[in-house]
């Protein structure tokens, strides 16, 4: 495990925010299952997409990946599954064999290639490691038991997991409270069913945002989706995905800690960005400014200026990734600051609550945590010290934008963390000034 030292200092300049993990997750996948070549520009390789890329490529898929510019961007050339994935004996048809797919950390990798396995008579083992193997998948194990599907675990972890498919057409109840990934992974298959689906919403849709960007890549690879109004979504069967070319847009939910950085005494320019994204995370731009924070935000780029930030109340439902960093900002920021509804972050990469509360404690914040959120009283500075990332990416990244409030250096254990979702996030603290050992 790797870890870094930061020197008190502020942040300033500008960066090319990375591209969006979720919208990778999806174009890969539509990719992966459309007839023909498609192209994905401004792709960068980070440890989760690397997970969902090789999944595929067992499901049959071809990935090439070419270098496209700087910081590990690429450009992917995808010869999808196509009409191979159902044709017996078809000369691509690798699922006539076991496969292994070891989704490492990503929960999304997971989830969205799971219900794939139902689509042949095959045995899938899917593997992975630390959180995941605990993450909830309880839904999935629910839907497979009424359409069709045998699996195998052991004990009370979910990995590794063998599936063997044919997973059957109709009505899926899915709950819309725990994630809504199980949701997507559905979208993703029942299109390609031989008859027609409705998955309906039995609970509060929550991370809702992330079924808008399911749905758009989906329409972008030709394939239809009826919403009726969030509560059902009504899916045809024996559609097929037409190759597509994209470039995917900059990660609301990365541009999120440049932001607080850009607050927290520096001027940060965030570029690479689409102001028209259906990202939900894009929401962080209007809880900045309406925590008092100077952010102008362009067609392509947000500017963050420092500012003196107060507390308010953030509703975590919608868009979870970004509350840990708002919780180190708030923890600098004028009186108090109250999270709910984010329940859910307990169920992420770490318990988020837990562990962002206990490592701003460490720095001398005044941070308390509830059944489904924060209360926070703001500090005007913090004094520093060890802390660690408790292997997540988003805490280690929160960490280190609190570092730029404290008085003393933070050293920062599990700082390589970061790799999941953002592998050269420190080199672009330093590039913007942050003075790190490590
Ligand atoms: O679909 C996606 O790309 C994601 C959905 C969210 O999960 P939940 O729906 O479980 O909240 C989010 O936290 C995750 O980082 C990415
Ligand atoms: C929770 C996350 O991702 P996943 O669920 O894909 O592991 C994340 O990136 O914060």
């Amino acid at each position: 495990m790797a870890s870094m030292t930061i020197l008190p200092g502020i942040l300033k300049g500008s960066v090319i925010v990375p591209p969006s993990k979720s919208i990778s997750h999806r174009a890969l996948i539509c990719a992966a299952l459309a007839e023909g070549t498609s192209n994905i520009g401004n792709f960068m390789i980070s440890d989760d997409m690397m997970a969902t890329m090789n999944g595929l490529r067992a499901l049959g898929a071809g990935i090439e990946a070419e270098e496209q510019g700087a910081e590990g961007i690429h450009l992917l050339r995808i010869t999808g599954i196509g009409a191979n994935l159902f044709q017996e004996g078809g000369e691509k048809n690798h699922l006539e064999e076991d496969r292994l797919i070891d989704c490492q950390e990503s929960g999304s990798t997971l989830r969205f290639l799971l219900p794939l396995a139902g689509l042949k008579n095959s045995w899938v083992t899917f593997t992975g490691r630390g959180r995941l193997v605990s993450r909830p998948l309880d839904v999935y194990f629910r839907l497979f038991d009424e359409h069709g599907v045998s699996f195998e675990k052991q004990g009370n972890s979910s990995l590794p997991l063998k599936v063997n498919g044919l997973l059957q057409p109709g009505e899926y109840r899915v709950e819309g409270d725990i994630s809504s990934q199980f949701i997507s992974g559905l979208m993703f298959l029942l299109p390609l069913l031989a008859s027609d689906s409705r998955i309906v919403i039995t609970s509060k849709l929550e991370s809702k945002g992330y079924l808008d960007l399911t749905m758009d890549m989906l329409s972008r690879f030709s394939i239809k989706i009826e919403n009726n109004h969030d509560k059902e979504f009504i899916i045809k069967g024996n559609q097929r995905y037409q190759k597509q070319d994209t470039d995917i847009e900059g990660d609301y939910s990365q541009v999120a800690f440049w932001l607080a950085a850009g607050l927290l005494g520096g001027e940060i320019d965030c570029l690479n960005m689409n102001s028209q994204s259906l990202q939900g995370d894009r929401e962080i731009v209007n809880i900045l400014q309406g925590m008092g924070g100077r952010i102008t935000a362009g067609q392509k780029s947000i500017r963050a200026r420092a500012s003196l930030t107060k507390g308010t109340v953030i509703d975590g439902s919608q868009c979870p990734d970004i509350i840990p960093v708002l919780a180190a900002l708030a923890a600098v920021s004028e009186g108090e600051t109250r999270i709910i509804n984010a329940e859910r972050l307990r169920i992420k990469e770490s318990d988020r609550l837990k562990a962002i509360s206990t490592e701003l404690n460490k720095l001398g914040a005044k941070v308390e945590e509830t059944a489904d959120g924060l209360d926070i009283l703001g500090c005007k500075n913090l004094h520093g010290g060890p802390v660690s990332s408790w292997n997540d990416h988003r805490i280690a990244m929160a960490l280190a934008v609190a570092a730029c409030r404290c008085t003393e250096p933070v050293l920062i254990e599990g700082s390589d963390a970061v790799s999941k979702s953002y592998p050269h996030f420190w080199e672009d603290y330093r590039k913007l000034g942050g003075r790190i050992d490590g």
